[in-house]
């Protein structure tokens, strides 16, 4: 039995790619099949509405349950599996942690006169683009993969090729209803308990159960118009991008990759009418059969230029979820024939979950993906674009790098300070943000590839202190070598520490700091006693 064991185990690590593609594959689409089915009888069938009410009511007995009469030292989080969400991390806190079943996976409104969709927050956003698109509708900020939720968007961050305009996820969720420590169900928004709403976005769970929240919609054309602007020098690649994310009237997307210290390919986009549509000019790039989105798009270095731009249109669906086929290039690691043309028309159509590639890691995969593999988004003011490309060239060397625009706002008034967790832009312009960038280095450094030392600790480290300097962060889905000092220094607790102490002040949550860093492992062990926690 050991033996079978064992083969197995060597199976999956050894034959990563054969592994997923076998048996991974036709998982994920039976598990795709039956969500969606179970979403379609839901929304066709029941009240939803009407049955929230009772899923809202059922949680928070179980938190009344858990914080009446606690043992101490009791902490909460969801019971959303550690393999479900998308990160890295197997979220070891789980095991210690009292965890609260949030089974809430439901559009509960779209309601076009206020122009909002009401959501629960294991919604996702293949979900929700599949819901509002044929409607006419998307939300400013969808985030490209299917599986990301509402949920993790809001109390984590979210970000997408439109944030140039829109700014992060959490800029356009105008209410949320949240299950406090005590059990209580509270409302909020700008209007209505604004010390707790302003709190939220970046307190991963720390402060309550998100169990709806409303988002605003903004009408949505059927195609995007693209145009690739292949460029072979990085000033010149830079300032194109720039100048695109910073314009009066910007494009409704922009983007770029970069392949190398000195190419990329600046990607801007506008959503237009079907009769404004060149036919011949259609790309369905979400068709099975195509390459991989980023295959597609580095084969603009050959064919444009930022005199001479590609352009095509996409259908809009499909542009949203881009990246999500070859999971931005990660797959390219794990199966890496899976671009190859026969593949492509005979197994295209299958994309494996990023939750059961978590689900099927063995242990040396997890160790690989720790030790010699980065996954990082770091946010940076736009004006250090270039300086943050060395940085990370000089301590990761990886390419191809995912940068995208963002608005980063001063939230400070004559009345009220800066609430956000993020800093304060240092230089806001007169509409009260800095355009920031989000750098995102997803892959297989290259003293790895080369099979050189690499020291995954060093180099995180040197790249964290470099954005706390610059007045930036770290997205926290990540893996953050961050201490807690170097942790408070990053990101603004003013706000965080006042809204913790008045809705929690049994400490009932960890901090963000103990849910989101390796430096918390310790905390964690010590409460797990003799629990082997990963
Ligand atoms: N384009 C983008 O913006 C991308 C963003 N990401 C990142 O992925 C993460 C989202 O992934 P996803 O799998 O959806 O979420 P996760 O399960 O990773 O959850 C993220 C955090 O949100 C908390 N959370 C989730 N739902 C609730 C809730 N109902 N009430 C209270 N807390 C909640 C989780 O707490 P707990 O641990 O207790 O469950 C966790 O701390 C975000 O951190 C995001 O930044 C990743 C890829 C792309
Ligand atoms: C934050 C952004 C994008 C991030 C993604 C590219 C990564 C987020 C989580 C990552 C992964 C989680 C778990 C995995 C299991 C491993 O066995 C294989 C790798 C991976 C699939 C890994 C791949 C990269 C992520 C999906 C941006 C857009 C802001």
């Amino acid at each position: 039995m050991g033996f079978l064991y064992d083969m197995a185990v060597n199976f999956m690590t050894e034959q990563r790619g054969i592994f997923v593609t076998v048996f991974l594959m036709p998982v994920s689409v039976v598990w795709d099949i039956m969500f969606a089915l179970r979403s379609w009888l839901i929304m066709a069938l029941y009240s939803a509405p009407e049955l929230h009410k009772q899923r809202v009511q059922e949680a928070s007995a179980q938190v009344r349950d858990a914080t009446t009469n606690a043992p101490p030292g009791t902490k909460l989080c969801t019971a959303r599996g550690g393999w479900l969400s998308i990160s890295l991390s197997l979220r070891p806190y789980k095991k210690v942690a009292t965890n609260i079943s949030i089974n809430m996976y439901d559009i509960l409104e779209l309601n076009e006169t206020e122009s909002y969709v009401h959501v629960e927050p294991m919604v996702n956003m293949g979900q929700l683009s599949h819901y509002l698109i044929p409607r006419g509708y998307t939300i400013p900020v969808l985030p490209e993969m299917d599986d990301l939720t509402v949920g993790g968007l809001f109390m984590g961050t979210g970000i997408e090729a439109s944030s140039h305009k829109f700014g992060l996820f959490d800029e356009f969720v105008i209410e949320a209803e949240v299950i406090l420590a005590s059990g209580e169900v509270v409302t909020c928004s700008k209007t209505q308990n604004r010390d707790l709403f302003d709190a939220l976005p970046w307190s991963y769970g720390t402060l309550g159960f998100l169990v709806s929240c409303k988002i605003k919609v903004i009408p949505c054309k059927p195609y995007i118009r693209i145009e690739y602007r292949g460029c072979h020098n990085k000033k010149q690649g830079l300032e194109l991008f720039t100048k695109a994310s910073c314009m009066d009237i910007p494009p409704d997307f922009v983007e770029c990759i970069a392949y190398s210290s000195e190419t990329m390919v600046v990607m801007t986009s506008d959503m237009v009418d079907e009769d404004a549509v060149e036919k011949d000019k259609i790309n369905k790039i979400g068709r099975w059969y195509k390459p991989w989105y980023f295959k597609h798009v580095e084969k603009m270095l050959e064919i444009s230029s930022p005199e001479k731009p590609h352009v095509e249109y996409i259908p809009v669906r499909q542009f949203f979820h881009r990246w999500t086929s070859a999971i931005f290039w990660e797959l390219e690691q794990i199966i890496p024939f899976g671009n190859h043309p026969l593949y492509r028309a005979l197994l295209g159509w299958f994309t494996p979950s990023v939750a059961l590639l978590k689900l099927t890691q063995t242990e040396a995969i997890r160790k690989t993906y720790e030790e010699q593999h980065i996954v990082q988004d770091m946010l940076v003011p736009i004006s250090k674009t270039s300086e943050a490309l060395d940085v990370f060239d000089t301590h990761y060397q990886i390419y191809p790098l995912w940068i995208c625009p963002y608005r980063q706002y001063d939230y400070s008034d004559a009345t009220t300070e800066h609430r956000h967790f993020l800093r304060k832009p240092n230089k806001p312009n007169k509409e009260g943000y800095e355009m920031y960038v989000d750098l995102g280095a997803y892959g297989v450094p290259r003293p790895c590839l080369e099979k050189k030392p690499f020291d995954v600790i060093k180099s995180s480290r040197a790249v964290e202190k470099y954005v706390t300097e610059a007045n930036g962060s770290q997205m926290l889905y990540a893996t953050s070598y961050l201490s807690r000092d170097e942790f408070r220094e990053m990101f603004n607790h003013a706000h965080y520490d006042k809204m913790k102490q008045k809705v929690d002040p049994n400490d009932f949550f960890p901090q963000v700091y103990e849910k989101v860093c390796k430096g918390a492992m310790n905390f964690w062990q010590a409460k797990a006693g003799d629990k082997k926690l990963d």
